[in-house]
């Protein structure tokens, strides 16, 4: 990960400050450690942070009484801006992507506070093996499991996907109960059914190695638990944060691999199917079993929808995030085309970490600057990336961590 470059708060353009916003603003969530400023509030160690894991219970509690009380902010004119996103209560989902370095994270961060504050109880998903969520948050958000983020005006919530915890449970699984515990482990993702079919399918010793993909499996596992888990009913708006960009492909494209396997596979298992039955009946002994093909095929359904979720504009939207060097831009080309090519809906595009305006730049921000102007232009012919709405976002004074930063940031990028 490429650090941000901080600019020091002597620097001539001291602005947009976030030292300035936080010596006015004080909160209850844990704003740390920002550089340039002494905040007013007691700043919590990061590694110590109260955070607060939930159980399903109470979970369907905070969710029966926010039906009840929660007002989701009107939406405004603009329709292609932050009112089109915040508008409805129906389910909506962002993902954001890009290239390593640029940004995802926080600006993933600072929608989601943005939407919790707006009044949708939201979820916000790392799929990202190398987690920053927590850092971002400034607070522990690690284990896998669904933990409150303290701070927001309505309940918001992360999940640190673990895929090397996933794996490794995966190995220790497929080694007890001679497989047995593979199936548990992807009943609990949701997989049960695939690893069933590949039981009667004499091929479950294929999942003894984890399989390449997985850690995408185990992502799309958690995006049909969202659909169909009453856990994750109260979410009204799911943002992921993603893995830099060849994760994010495979991981959108591995719905349609599946389908096209399992496609494979039933055609397979039809014709060994009526190959067999035709042998048993010549020799009276056919069995009626249930049809395993139908539980395929509703796994299939799944994945189908899976894939029409990633496709469907209404609810779906993926967000480039990049920076203005020609290397970022170039990347953000392709895979916009790559997202384009898979049908995944791209409106917006952010470019994060632009210089501020200044009077008085020195002969290294003149530079940077005039670099900066020219990926700006390279935007502006590509055709890729020209006709999304492009959301400027400044490069800021310090590191964004914390609520109240990613508040302030999330103000300026989501309008
Ligand atoms: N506009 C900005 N101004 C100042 N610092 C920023 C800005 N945007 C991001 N940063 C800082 O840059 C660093 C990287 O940001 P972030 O973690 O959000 O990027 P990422 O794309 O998610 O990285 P990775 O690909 O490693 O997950 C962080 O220290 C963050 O605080």
């Amino acid at each position: 990960m490429a650090p941000a470059t901080i600019i020091s708060s002597s620097s001539p353009f001291f602005s947009p400050s976030l030292g300035n916003v936080f010596s006015a603003t004080n909160s209850r969530a844990g704003a740390v450690g920002f550089l340039g400023f002494a905040p007013k509030f007691q700043a919590p160690n990061p590694l110590t942070a109260t955070t607060t894991s939930v159980s399903l219970s109470t979970v369907r509690k905070i969710s029966r009484s926010l039906l009840q009380v929660r007002s989701v902010a009107a939406p405004v004119e603009d329709v292609a801006g932050f009112g089109d996103m915040v508008s409805g209560t129906q389910r909506k989902y962002y993902m954001l992507g890009g290239k390593g370095g640029v940004g995802k994270t926080s600006c993933a961060a600072s929608l989601a506070v943005k939407f919790a504050n707006s009044g949708h109880p939201t979820l916000v998903v790392s799929t990202d093996p190398a987690h920053s969520l927590s850092d971002s948050f400034a607070q522990d958000l690690t284990g896998g499991t669904l933990v409150q983020v303290e701070g927001p005006d309505y309940p918001l919530f992360a999940l640190e996907l673990n895929p090397e915890k996933a794996r490794e449970e995966f190995r220790t699984a497929s080694k007890q109960n001679g497989g047995t515990g593979v199936k548990d482990f992807m009943e609990d993702m949701g997989l049960g059914m695939l690893v069933e079919q590949l039981g009667e399918l004499k091929l479950g010793e294929l999942l003894d190695t984890p399989p390449p993909g997985l850690d995408e499996a185990i992502a799309i596992s958690k995006v049909i638990q969202f659909l169909e888990s009453e856990e994750y009913n109260m979410f009204t708006r799911i943002v992921f944060d993603t893995a830099p960009t060849g994760h994010t492909l495979r991981l959108l494209s591995l719905p349609d691999f599946l389908d096209a396997s399992i496609g494979k596979i039933l055609k397979l298992k039809q014709k060994i199917t009526s190959a067999t039955s035709a042998i048993k009946s010549v020799f009276g002994k056919e069995e009626k079993r249930p049809d395993a093909a139908d539980k395929l095929e509703k796994l299939r359904e799944r994945m189908i929808k899976v894939r029409e979720l990633f496709r469907d504009v209404d609810s779906t939207e993926f967000v480039i995030v990049t920076i203005p060097t020609v290397m970022a831009v170039s990347e953000s080309s392709r895979l916009r085309a790559s997202l384009e090519k898979e049908n995944v809906p791209v409106k917006r595009l952010i470019v994060n970490q632009l210089l501020p305006p200044s009077v008085s730049d020195c002969k290294f921000c003149a530079m940077r600057r005039k670099d900066q102007a020219r990926a700006l232009d390279m935007i502006q012919d590509d055709p890729e990336l020209s006709t999304l709405r492009l959301i400027k976002a400044p490069l800021v004074d310090v590191e964004i961590r914390g609520v109240p930063a990613l508040k302030f940031i999330g103000d300026i990028i989501w309008k």
